[in-house]
């Protein structure tokens, strides 16, 4: 069997159910033995937390959006995902340089040659061994998130951002089919459960 996949992200549109799904996924890796680092982006540093929140609240053109998630990025890479890495536990993480792909790509517009750039520069060319893309028709993403929460920048937009988001991910997904399962969020929680508890399974968790 191939080595099992140590860092693993989880994507999609606002209101997929990627956290609904975390903390089983967590308790799954460490019940077969690993040592979870378990984060988020944009996030997971102090400084990064900050530039979530700017990101998220304040209007701002889309390209210093992108600088804003690569900075937020690379400091999360350099002070938790590499040390966590380094010292041999799982880091599971609530998205990652594939949102930016999908937000800023696919839902605002910017180049992919700038993206390229960007990831190129930010990541220590680090890519996830393994991506959970939890697929969601837009208009059923957009109904759960009604129920659940109030919207953000990202959640304020409109149906055509999220298929242009949804359309990011996908193209992500063909470009790099190795690393990604698709998983059909649309069905039950039980059935997205198991299909998460599926996927885990074929990669030795
Ligand atoms: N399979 C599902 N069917 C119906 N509702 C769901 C399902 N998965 C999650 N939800 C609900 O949809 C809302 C958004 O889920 P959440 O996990 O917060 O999504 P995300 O983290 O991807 O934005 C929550 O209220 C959650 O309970
Ligand atoms: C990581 C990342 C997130 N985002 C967006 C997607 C989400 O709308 C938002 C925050 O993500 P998320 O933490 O999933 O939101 P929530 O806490 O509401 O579930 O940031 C980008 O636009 N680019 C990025 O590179």
């Amino acid at each position: 069997m191939s080595r099992r996949p140590v860092f693993i992200t989880i994507e999609g549109i606002d209101g997929a159910g990627k956290s609904t799904h975390l903390a089983a996924m967590a308790q799954r890796l460490q019940a077969a033995g690993a040592t979870v680092c378990l984060t988020r982006e944009p996030g997971g540093t102090p400084l990064a937390e900050d530039l979530r929140a700017m990101v998220l609240n304040r209007p701002m053109d889309p390209l210093t959006e992108a600088l804003l998630v690569f900075a937020a990025r690379r400091d999360h890479v350099l002070n938790v995902i590499q040390p966590a890495l380094q010292r041999g536990e799982v880091v599971l993480a609530d998205r990652f340089a594939d949102a930016s792909f999908a937000y800023q790509g696919g839902g605002r517009g910017v180049p992919l040659a700038q993206l390229n750039a960007l990831e190129a520069w930010a990541c220590e060319g680090l890519q996830p061994d393994l991506t959970l893309w939890f697929d969601l028709d837009p208009t059923e993403a957009a109904q759960r998130r009604a129920r659940a929460r109030e919207a953000d920048r990202f959640e304020a937009e409109d149906l055509a951002f999220f298929e242009r988001v949804r359309a990011g991910y996908a193209a992500r997904a063909a470009a790099q089919p190795a690393r990604f399962a698709r998983l059909d969020a649309g069905q039950s929680l039980d059935t997205v459960a198991a299909a998460v508890r599926a996927v885990m399974a074929e990669r030795g968790w």
